[in-house]
């Protein structure tokens, strides 16, 4: 009516002054203000455009599934990404969502018109004009938009991380760069590996869980005391325990991705620097058998040094360590490079990353690399326990507790510790006789049995070793007692001597 009406009175050209008039009276008396969000700006891709449709996307999917709707329709469009396992819901054209941040209610309408004409562009734009249009009342203005919109930008960011399949990278081509100058390599990552089926002893279990939810959860924290943004765990025991499934069970945990560095492919201190660099926030980066990769000499070389280089060169060790410098020693890293790549100025270029080292032997470890800042959290991985071993069948048999007799339990419980058999062992046999549960659970009791009578024969024979060498030396003794006494009276009179001149002096 008013178009019709503007169309006959006013003449053509007042019509536009008239409109934009009119529109400011509107302004003027109206409570609401309204922002265009439009997919398109210019010609780039609007960025704040999918942050907003991503982020009402988890909202238009909730309120389906609860009845307070506060979408006019139910009616939503899906989508599913590349590469992508999760379907997103979206805001349906031209239809409104009401939201609530901080208490105040926004309006959001999706508005798709047809694009008039084509204007001049390097890239095709697409034929529909599609936008959001927030709607604000104009009080609640200064203090909640930018804080929402930076809400709506980090909660994007969040979903598109949760839908998006997470990413093992690797560094096995060498030094090499791909066409986009990126040294990582990056495959889908799809372990199945999960904190529910991992057999470990269930209080460990939840401390590590824990430990991790507080890690993620803990940005403030992190800054309130001066620290960087990431957290260093250390994965040990013997082969087949589960340390590879307990970082795929991280992974899956925190929804991070994977950078699994392989050290025999760096080259230098500086390479290893630039991996580093490449790698992004909310990611694990893992060194597995750490012990294997790197090389002893130099580690010596480094320990022996007392990490002396590190303090001349500043923890962020620009120069590297002892002969962190790459001419010096070319083809080699240091226990100091890497040592500056997990705790150094160099290991906060990002935030919000977990440095995962596994390996099997913790003894032959240089200490300064498992001092607390660096690896914070030494895990132990055992063989299998009792508790470990109840998780297993729950998770091949689908047997609980109740399920097995108790008879059984008691004599599976009787000879675990003493097997010394590890999950992998254990689930190698529950998995070749999967199809038979007593027949697995026989078979399984039966290897901790012949484990355990192994072990015992074993460690008889070597005290009757034991005993056969004090023998030997007891028949070789009045020599033997000789020498040491007079060794022994020697070093007294040596002691003696020194003592007096001590004491002289
Ligand atoms: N604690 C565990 N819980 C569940 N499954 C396990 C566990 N430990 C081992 N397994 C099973 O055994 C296989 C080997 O385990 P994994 O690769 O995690 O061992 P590892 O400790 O990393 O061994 P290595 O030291 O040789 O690298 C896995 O595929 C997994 O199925
Ligand atoms: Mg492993």
């Amino acid at each position: 009516f008013c178009q019709t009406l503007l169309h006959t009175v006013i003449p053509p050209e007042l019509r536009f002054a008239f409109l934009k008039l009119f529109q400011r009276l509107f302004n003027c008396f109206s409570s609401y203000c309204y922002y265009e969000i439009t997919e398109i700006d210019g010609v780039n891709t609007n960025e704040l455009y999918n942050a907003v449709q991503l982020y009402l996307s988890s909202s238009a999917s909730s309120t389906t599934t609860t009845t307070t709707n506060s979408a006019t329709s139910n009616r939503l469009s899906l989508t599913r990404g590349l590469n992508s396992s999760a379907i997103t819901f979206g805001l349906s054209n031209n239809d409104r969502l009401c939201d609530v941040f901080n208490g105040v209610s926004v309006v959001w309408e999706h508005i798709v018109t047809p694009r008039q004409s084509q204007t001049f562009s390097w890239r095709p734009l697409p034929e529909e004009k599609r936008g959001f249009t927030l709607r604000i009342n104009k009080r609640d203005k200064p203090h909640i938009l930018e804080a929402y919109l930076d809400f709506i930008t980090e909660k994007a960011n969040e979903i598109r991380r949760k839908n998006q399949d997470r990413l093992l990278y690797t560094n096995s081509r060498g030094g090499s760069l791909d066409s986009r100058g990126h040294p990582w390599e990056s495959v889908p990552f799809k372990h199945p590996s999960t904190f529910d089926t991992l057999a470990m002893d269930p209080t460990k279990k939840a401390e590590i869980m824990s430990d991790l939810r507080d890690f993620a959860d803990g940005q403030a924290f992190y800054k309130r005391t001066g620290r960087a943004w990431k957290r260093g765990y250390l994965l040990y025991g013997p082969p087949g325990t589960g340390k590879s499934s307990m970082i795929a069970a991280m992974a899956n945990f925190l929804g991070y991705d994977i950078y699994d560095l392989e050290l025999t492919e760096v080259n230098t201190n500086s390479e290893l620097r630039k991996l580093l660099m490449k790698t992004s926030s909310k990611s694990i980066i893992v060194i597995e058998d750490i012990d294997c990769s790197i090389n002893l000499t130099n580690r010596k070389k480094s320990s022996f040094d007392g990490g002396k280089s590190e303090m001349r060169n500043g923890p962020g060790g620009l120069q590297g360590g002892p002969g962190g410098d790459p001419e010096n020693n070319s083809n080699s890293i240091t226990l100091s490079g890497l040592l500056n790549f997990t705790d150094g100025l160099w290991s906060c270029c990002g935030s919000e990353r977990i440095f995962v080292f596994t390996t099997n032997h913790i003894e032959k470890l240089d200490p300064a690399l498992l001092r607390s800042g660096r690896m914070d959290m030494h895990v132990f991985m055992s063989y299998c326990s009792f508790p470990s071993l109840k998780i297993l069948l729950k998770n091949y048999l689908g047997w609980d507790d109740g399920d097995i007799g108790t008879e059984v339990l008691e004599k599976l419980s009787a000879v675990i510790d003493e097997a010394e058999m590890t999950p992998a062992d254990i689930s190698e046999v529950l998995i070749k006789n999967r199809r038979d549960n007593d027949k697995a659970l026989r078979e399984v009791l039966e290897s901790l049995r012949s484990r355990a009578r192994g072990r015992r024969r074993r460690l008889e024979a070597e005290v009757e070793e034991m005993a056969e060498e004090e023998e030997k030396r007891a028949l070789d003794s009045p020599k033997e007692v000789g020498c040491a006494a007079t060794g022994g009276a020697a070093e007294v009179e040596l002691n003696y001597k020194k003592g007096g001149k001590e004491e002289d002096n």
